[in-house]
């Protein structure tokens, strides 16, 4: 037997080792993931630059308070934008390397939030007027809607924006403290504007409902806040989070605003106080379908980061009985281990693919509002919905079960995952609580689900997101499950919409006639959205075969694997509906869990190559467990 190693040199050695198994071209898969080799270039190019400023460094980070936090951040935001100048950086490319730097900064409520608004709901005149501030920063803006009193019920929003014809100006009031604008990003110390969302009072007392407006909080010579507002930071957040973003609030004691000042590209007052109805009532959702669109991608990046470091770490971590070699095994190598950790590489792959589809689709619909063609919106609003509950509750779960497969040392902030998670938290609250946006996929689901079982020729209208719905028409049955149906793509993809048509069938027909539980509305939408997201992976797999075969043979078993662990976590619906039932000759459940560790075997010896190809450097993974040497312990000791 030769003599131990030095554990440093085993890690290193492990980790080459674990190259040198891949079967794939690291590359090739790279560019698939990044939608090419130019996007791949372009990251490189701006990566550079970045890595070069002393000022983006991430190693002092975690010893920082609140108040350096926010002041590096705002250091840093000022030295993005003037790189952007140096650069000439187009909008690509700023967000590339906003996104690179992979920071919580507060200038991020302005790019996601309030520019989107802007630019979708902007009147000519306000674009004229103020249109190359926004874009070129030279104002910073946050999107003040949640109240201390209200979050979700929209509706019951008490801020008030009453429109005086005299002097052709809307009056924003903030007439209790429950109506304090509350939880606005970049509020507290940064924004010097701000969109609000207000109840618009018309002349004659009526109130049509909240409206967004255009309001100027600080003042540009210094920073003050303007007459009759009162702003602030409502302080820190749980378990020290977001902590570089100054969540604020806001009152308004009758500020006036000139009428022009209203978001009002669809609904509009006029001179004379007469109001001008949207086309459609979900037009002003555009903004927030925009940021619930690229919360999927950021989801995906997210969740590859922890998938990347975990992995890497597990790799080169040794626990347990010695093998013939007087080694401990690698902990990747342990089923429990593997089974937690390939099924988030694969979620980060799928989401990655399915991030670009739905900004593309989203794209398209943009450019039909444009025209005021609104048909594709009320699906599109459903999928969002139910994609942003679906993304941002794996991006916390799958966090948290990465940070948790590496020991103790995975609760160290030097692993990187810590702040991951707790930055990432919100995100299954904000852009609408996820249990709250179940909801309205299900409303959307139950709407179709009752034209077609109405009507036969509802079937051929069915937008694609629901075709699962064409499953209900007479003549469809579902095939029986066996062993083979986890190892056919389509069957398993034809369980998965099967699923979704019949409970949301199931709850359609007895919608008033007979009790629900109280976790309908989590079911239903989990299914609908899973059913959505199989067709998707299912497109995947047959869009393979542009990669070599070896590269889509393991990206395919990737893909594969996210289906079944999805049917995997839809055992107890597809038994609740009868898809799957004892029959005496075997066991469906069991067939399941043997694929999926099958494949999870199958992709192992790929596991170091896939998460290279997500092409995090170490300056950005930022993880001393997951550098890429493979040395954690020196990398580990050295932030000690
Ligand atoms: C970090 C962070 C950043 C934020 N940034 C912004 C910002 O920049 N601008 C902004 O305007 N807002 C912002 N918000 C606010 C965010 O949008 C709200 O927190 C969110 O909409 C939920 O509203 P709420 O907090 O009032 O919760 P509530 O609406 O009070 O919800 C509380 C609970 O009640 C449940 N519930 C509520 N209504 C229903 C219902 N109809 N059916 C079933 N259950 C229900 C919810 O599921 C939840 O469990 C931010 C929040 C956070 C945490």
């Amino acid at each position: 037997m030769a003599p131990p190693m030095d554990v440093n040199q085993q890690t290193a050695a492990d980790m080459g080792a674990a190259r040198s198994r891949t079967s794939i071209s690291v590359q090739i898969v790279r560019n698939y993931l990044y939608g090419g080799q130019k996007q791949w270039d372009l990251r490189e190019r701006l990566e550079k630059i970045l890595i070069q400023e002393q000022l983006f460094g991430k190693q002092q980070r975690e010893f920082l308070g609140r108040t350096d936090q926010y002041i590096r951040a705002t250091a840093i935001t000022n030295r993005l934008n003037e790189l952007r100048r140096i650069h000439s950086w187009s909008a690509e490319e700023y967000n590339t390397a906003t996104s690179l730097l992979s920071e919580i900064l507060p200038i991020s409520l302005h790019d996601v939030a309030f520019q989107p608004v802007f630019l979708g709901q902007g009147s000519p005149a306000l674009m004229e007027n103020y249109w190359d501030l926004v874009n070129e920063k030279g104002i910073q803006g946050c999107y003040l809607q949640t109240e201390l009193g209200h979050g979700t019920n929209v509706a019951r929003l008490e801020t008030t924006s009453t429109y005086i014809p005299e002097t052709q100006e809307f009056e924003i009031n903030s007439p209790s403290l429950t109506s304090t604008k509350w939880w606005i990003g970049a509020l507290g110390k940064s924004a010097t504007h701000g969109a609000v969302q207000a109840k618009l009072i018309l002349p004659n007392g009526k109130d049509t409902g909240p409206h967004l407006f255009f309001v100027q909080l600080r003042s540009l010579e210094d920073h003050k806040p303007l007459p009759g507002i009162i702003v602030g930071d409502i302080g820190p957040k749980a378990g020290g989070g977001m902590a570089a973003q100054d969540q604020g609030f806001a009152r308004f004691d009758h500020v006036r605003i000139p009428r022009t000042n209203m978001f009002s590209k669809f609904a509009e007052v006029t001179k004379e106080g007469n109001y001008i109805q949207p086309p459609h009532a979900k037009l002003s959702y555009g903004g927030m379908m925009y940021i619930r669109a690229g919360m999927i991608p950021s989801a995906a990046w997210t969740i590859a980061r922890a998938a990347t470091v975990a992995i890497r770490y597990t790799t080169v971590r040794r626990q347990g009985e010695l093998d013939t070699n007087g080694l401990e095994r690698q902990v990747l190598n342990y089923p429990s281990t593997y089974y937690r950790l390939l099924p988030i590489l694969s979620r980060a792959f799928v989401l990655i693919e399915l991030g670009r589809y739905t900004v593309k689709a989203l794209d398209e619909m943009q450019q039909r509002l444009a025209n005021r063609d609104t048909s594709l919106l009320p699906e599109m609003h459903a999928l969002l919905c139910g994609l942003k509950v679906l993304v941002s509750t794996h991006g916390v779960s799958d966090i948290e079960t990465a940070r948790r497969s590496m020991g103790g040392h995975g609760y160290s902030a030097f692993a990187g995952l810590g702040r991951l998670y707790i930055d990432y938290l919100p995100a299954a609250t904000f852009e609408g609580d996820n249990f709250v946006l179940d909801g309205q996929v299900v409303r959307a689901a139950t709407k179709l689900c009752n034209a077609v079982l109405s009507s036969t020729s509802a079937v051929t209208k069915l937008p694609p997101p629901s075709a699962y719905l064409r499953l209900l028409s007479a003549n469809s049955t579902p095939a029986p499950v066996t062993a083979s149906t986890w190892h056919d793509v389509s069957s398993v993809v034809f369980l998965l919409e099967w699923r979704a048509a019949l409970m949301v069938k199931n709850f359609t027909q007895t919608q008033g006639k007979a009790e629900v539980d109280a976790n309908i509305n989590q079911r239903l939408a989990k299914a609908v959205t899973e059913a959505f997201v199989a067709v998707q992976v299912g497109e995947m797999i047959n869009n393979l075969t542009t990669l070599p075969s070896e590269d889509a043979n393991v990206v395919g078993r990737l893909y594969r694997l996210y289906l079944l662990t999805t049917a995997e976590s839809a055992l107890v619906d597809l038994f609740s509906v009868g898809l799957i039932h004892p029959t005496g000759a075997g066991d469906p459940t069991q067939d399941l869990r043997l694929a999926i560790k099958a494949l999870c075997l199958g992709i192992l010896p790929n596991a170091i190559g896939l998460t290279d190809a997500f092409g995090f450097s170490d300056w950005s993974l930022d993880s001393a467990l997951g550098v890429s040497d493979g040395r954690v312990y020196e990398a580990l000791w050295q932030r000690v």
